[in-house]
């Protein structure tokens, strides 16, 4: 369930599929199930008297996805719905299935027109331009029409992915490129990963996978899933009664430089609110005594703190001074589990120092980049980050033996053994100051409760983002969502999916 796969690996399955099954089959499936899901998006039941008022717009590019375009269009039509066909025919021989597509189009009711007709209103789009071949920038003739397509406002369905979409990272194909923006996707074989990361999730929609009828088999075992519940659920296990405060795990928030105290007490509120047994907040520089909205958080001077038995979030508001790098060495020494955030990211990489003890650290490391940061800690742009997102979480990962969790829409979790998770959940509510310390302090939580480092990243991901698309729920977003009301909303959302386990609780060590 949710796994992803590669261009490349979808192109191999594809191969392995089509060399069972007659010519076109493939071809033919993808154009049915395609059609039976625009027909629901028009509201028409098929081969019933019950047709949308408005015709359908089917965009048919020069390659295969135009050939499964075409064989939608042949589709609709026999299900009596108005449809008009753009064929952007292709200079080279086309394939014999996209040939065979084209005459069934031909040969029904579905009429063809050299550009999109002027001031008719459509009841659903089709966007069969371009699929998992488009090797550069749209350009002509097909930009002309995504140009036009994305200034409308009815649905869009892309087929396979929206044209001009990179499937394997969810960036817009070739310098000053342009892509699809679809309300839905319907992807062919297996589900793709740029569909749901980076620009992926705003110009593919809402995604629908549909098999053809490929064999499992013919798919390799896949390393990267969409992020969900059934990958960490095993991690949540209800509390004994005899249990205490120490049982829970103790968490300090190193941070605070000169006026930013602000983001460690964020992240300390969110690792108290999700269940760490004593949160303190160990200040750079001097700031506030306690915090009068949360006084069960400790303040101390991150100078004196003792580390040993402690989980560490260090970054939020750390600033750059000597004494900051200071106790972050101190930290990278330490066994504990340790979540490195915002400062203390940019601090190891400007540091080869920093960067050796991290890589020989015995203890997790749990790394939670930006792009910016990532790209820092990577030697790159940030847009050479987000150009290839699961590339580069997987690098941090491997080069320092760590749990990275790269942020922004479709959030990666890259494991340091190869495998990633892209995460579904969340909303431009969260792209405001706070909401990143606010899932710091909660991946501290979970390790300090003694989560392994997989389940603790996956979990705190998951809940962050659910936790905002709940709030959005409540109408406490996207506009105005604030970082501190995440924490209380985080606590739901882990106190639901803990009463969901039917295991027993687990006694406490000591
Ligand atoms: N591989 C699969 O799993 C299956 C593929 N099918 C469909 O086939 C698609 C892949 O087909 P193709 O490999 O033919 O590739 P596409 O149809 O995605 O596009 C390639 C075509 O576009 C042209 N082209 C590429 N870049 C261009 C540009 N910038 N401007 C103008 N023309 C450009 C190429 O010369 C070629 O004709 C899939 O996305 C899917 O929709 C389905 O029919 C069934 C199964
Ligand atoms: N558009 C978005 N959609 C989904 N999640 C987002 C979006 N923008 C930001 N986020 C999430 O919000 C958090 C922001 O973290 P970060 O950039 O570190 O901000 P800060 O340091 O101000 O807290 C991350 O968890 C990120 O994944
Ligand atoms: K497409």
């Amino acid at each position: 369930m949710g796994a992803l796969f590669s261009v490349a690996e979808i192109r191999q399955a594809e191969q392995a599929a089509a060399a069972f099954l007659p010519q076109g089959s493939l071809m033919q499936r993808a154009g049915q199930a395609a059609a039976r899901l625009a027909i629901e998006l028009v509201g028409a039941t098929a081969g019933s008297a019950s047709v949308p008022p408005r015709p359908v717009l089917v965009l048919a590019g020069p390659g295969n996805n135009g050939g499964d375009a075409l064989e939608v269009a042949a589709n609709l039509a026999q299900a009596g719905i108005d449809v008009s066909i753009i064929h952007i025919a292709s200079a080279a021989p086309s394939a014999p299935e996209t040939a065979q597509a084209l005459a069934r189009a031909r040969a029904g009711t579905a009429s063809f027109a050299d550009a999109i007709p002027p001031d008719e209103k459509w009841a659903l789009v089709v966007d069969g331009l371009f699929g998992i071949g488009l090797a550069r920038s749209i350009v002509g003739a097909a930009r002309t029409i995504v140009e036009e397509v994305n200034a409308m406002e009815c649905p869009v369905l892309a087929l396979d992915v929206p044209s001009g979409l990179d499937a394997d990272t969810g960036a817009v194909i070739g310098p000053d490129g342009i892509a699809v923006v679809a309300s839905h996707t319907i992807t062919f074989i297996g589900d793709k990963p740029g569909l749901h990361t980076f620009t992926g999730r705003d110009h593919a929609g809402q995604v629908a996978l549909a098999r053809l009828g490929v064999d499992d088999a013919l798919l390799p075992a896949a390393s990267v899933h969409l992020n969900d519940p059934s990958l960490f659920e095993f991690a949540f296990v209800p509390r004994a009664h005899s249990s205490h405060k120490g049982s829970f795990g103790d968490v300090a928030v190193v941070g605070g430089a000169h006026g930013m105290s602000g983001a460690p007490i964020l992240a300390a509120r969110a690792a108290l609110y999700s269940g760490a047994g004593r949160v303190f907040v160990a200040a750079i520089d001097q700031g506030p005594a306690y915090d009068p909205v949360q006084p069960e958080l400790m303040f101390r001077d991150a100078a004196s703190l003792g580390t040993a038995g402690t989980t560490i979030v260090a970054g939020p508001g750390m600033g750059d001074s000597a004494n900051a790098i200071r106790i972050l060495a101190k930290a990278l020494d330490g066994e504990e589990p340790l979540v490195l955030d915002a400062d203390a990211l940019n601090l190891v990489a400007a540091s080869p120092d920093l960067q050796v003890r991290l890589a020989a650290r015995s203890g997790i490391a749990l790394l939670t980049p930006h792009p910016l940061e990532a790209a820092r800690l990577l030697g790159v742009t940030a847009a050479v980050v987000q150009g290839d997102r699961l590339a580069a979480a997987r690098e941090i990962a491997a080069r320092y033996d760590a749990y990275v969790i790269l942020k922004g829409s479709g959030t990666i979790i890259a494991m340091p053994d190869g495998e990633a998770a892209i995460n579904p959940t969340g909303n431009p509510g969260l792209a405001s100051a706070g909401t990143g310390d606010v899932l710091a302090g909660l991946c501290g939580s979970l390790l300090a409760q003694g989560w392994p480092g997989r389940d603790a990243a996956l979990a705190a991901v998951w809940m962050h983002g659910e936790a905002a698309d709940r709030l959005v729920a409540q109408g406490a977003g996207p506009i105005g969502l604030t970082a501190g009301e995440l924490p209380a909303a985080i606590r739901s959302v882990l106190n639901r999916m803990v009463e969901q386990r039917p295991r027993r609780c687990a006694l406490p060590q000591s």
